[in-house]
């Protein structure tokens, strides 16, 4: 790896995960990725890679529970440590961070001063799970890099044209005045996606899609001609689909329920509802896809049938928003290594024109429908780093 010239440090940090990846300015400001790397368990049992762009793994780390980096700060710590004990006074000209909420005006990515950062900190009860790892970590590389710009690309921000009757809650206007509203998320990797579908298919993003962005945190974003127009994630990113911990649209009656009844406060409602929800609720065993596949028991399949039947009906409600289908896409942890899921998923979809070529799913090409289908079906591995480093490198002139 050569240390010459600039470079972008990308941030995105999750609830228990730390993302980073390095890009090397070229030419002509061309992007050229040399190491992406995470720090998986942060304050569990943590779990540091580190690799080249070639896969060759650069550091690996492992810790029992309760030791290693027990922060996002200190997990970034130990990346940048790494940093300068191998690649010494390589120059990080700008940071990109993935800061989740970004409130109702935000449409792009900005550059953070302390002003903005202030007002990213009062979103940090809309997205609990993310918004304070996504400050801490802005704060942490503002000392560890006094000098570069820091710029704050943001999940809401793809969504933020979406017509009123997907932005709003059907309360009382005062409400969606002072911000109650339907954001949406994953907009990153929306815009990723949106990117390659135009490389691979550009007819097909003119038209109505639907990217299935399955991953731990899981979505869908109806797309008209490119722009979203609906998401199934709302005000929080606990709306739609079920997720690894989260439990996906729930009737706010329960909540009412946990309260009067069961005597719940904010706090154990909110760490039922975004932690112990979801997959992992449904299973009582763990959030993970892979191991639900695993072991098979009644409550792991039980789970994976009831989150492959949400997604199938709210790929529906949002071919209803867009007025039929023309392509559908999955990206994600789960949408791009589960073959047999999209394949579950598909089964249901043949009504709308959706019909997958088993060949080519288990095969995960990049198109997977049958050629003769009227809807395309695409998997497109997501890269919000990449996203992350191409805005950052638009807002340093
Ligand atoms: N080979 C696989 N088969 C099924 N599910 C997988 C596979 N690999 C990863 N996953 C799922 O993807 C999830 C991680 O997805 P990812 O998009 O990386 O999540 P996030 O960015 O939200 O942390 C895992 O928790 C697991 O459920
Ligand atoms: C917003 C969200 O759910 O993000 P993630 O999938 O990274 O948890
Ligand atoms: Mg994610």
């Amino acid at each position: 790896m050569t240390t010459d010239s600039r470079h972008i440090l990308t941030l995105n940090a999750g609830s228990s995960s730390l993302k980073i990846s390095l890009w090397h300015l070229g030419d002509g400001d061309a992007l050229e990725e040399r190491a992406r790397g995470q720090v998986e368990g942060v304050g569990d049992a943590p779990h540091v890679v580190l690799k080249d762009p070639m896969g060759a793994v650069l550091l690996e780390t492992r810790w029992p529970p309760g030791q290693g980096p027990g922060t996002h700060k200190q997990a970034l710590d130990l990346i940048l440590a790494w940093k300068r004990e191998h690649l010494g006074d390589l120059e990080v000209a700008a940071i990109g961070h993935r800061v989740v909420h970004g409130g109702p005006h935000l449409a792009a990515p900005a550059v953070l001063d302390d002003e903005l950062l202030a007002r990213l900190e009062t979103y940090t009860p809309l997205a609990p799970l993310h918004q304070p790892h996504n400050i801490s970590g802005i704060k942490a590389a503002r000392q560890a890099f006094p000098d570069a710009l820091e710029v704050a690309c943001f999940d809401t921000a793809f969504h933020r044209r979406h017509p009123w009757v997907n932005d709003t809650y059907a309360l009382p206007r005062e409400l969606y005045r002072e911000g109650v509203r339907r954001y949406g998320f994953h907009g990153l990797s929306y815009e990723y996606v949106a990117g390659e579908l135009a490389r691979v298919a550009p007819e097909r993003l003119a038209g109505r899609v639907i990217v299935a962005h399955l991953g731990n945190g899981a979505s869908l974003c109806a797309m008209e001609n490119g722009r979203s127009i609906d998401c199934t994630l709302g005000f929080t990113a606990l709306d739609g689909l079920a997720m690894g911990t989260r439990c996906g649209q729930l009737d706010p009656g329960v909540v009412l329920y946990l309260i009067e009844q069961k005597g719940m406060n904010a706090k154990g409602i909110s760490d039922l509802l975004y932690k112990h929800s979801g997959l992992k609720g449904l299973s009582g065993l763990s959030h993970d896809m892979r191991t639900l596949e695993e072991v098979g028991t009644p409550e792991a399949l039980g789970a994976i049938a009831y989150f492959e039947s949400r997604v199938r009906r709210e790929i529906g409600a949002q071919a209803a928003v867009l007025g039929g289908l023309d392509a559908l896409v999955f990206a994600g942890g789960i949408g791009e290594n589960d073959a047999r899921l999209r394949a579950r998923v598909c089964e249901g979809l043949a009504f709308l024109g959706v019909h997958i070529d088993p060949a080519r799913n288990a095969a995960g090409e990049t198109r997977v429908s049958k050629d003769d289908a009227p809807v395309a079906v695409h998997v497109i591995p997501t890269n919000e780093e990449a996203m992350i480093a191409a805005h950052t490198r638009a807002l340093m002139g």
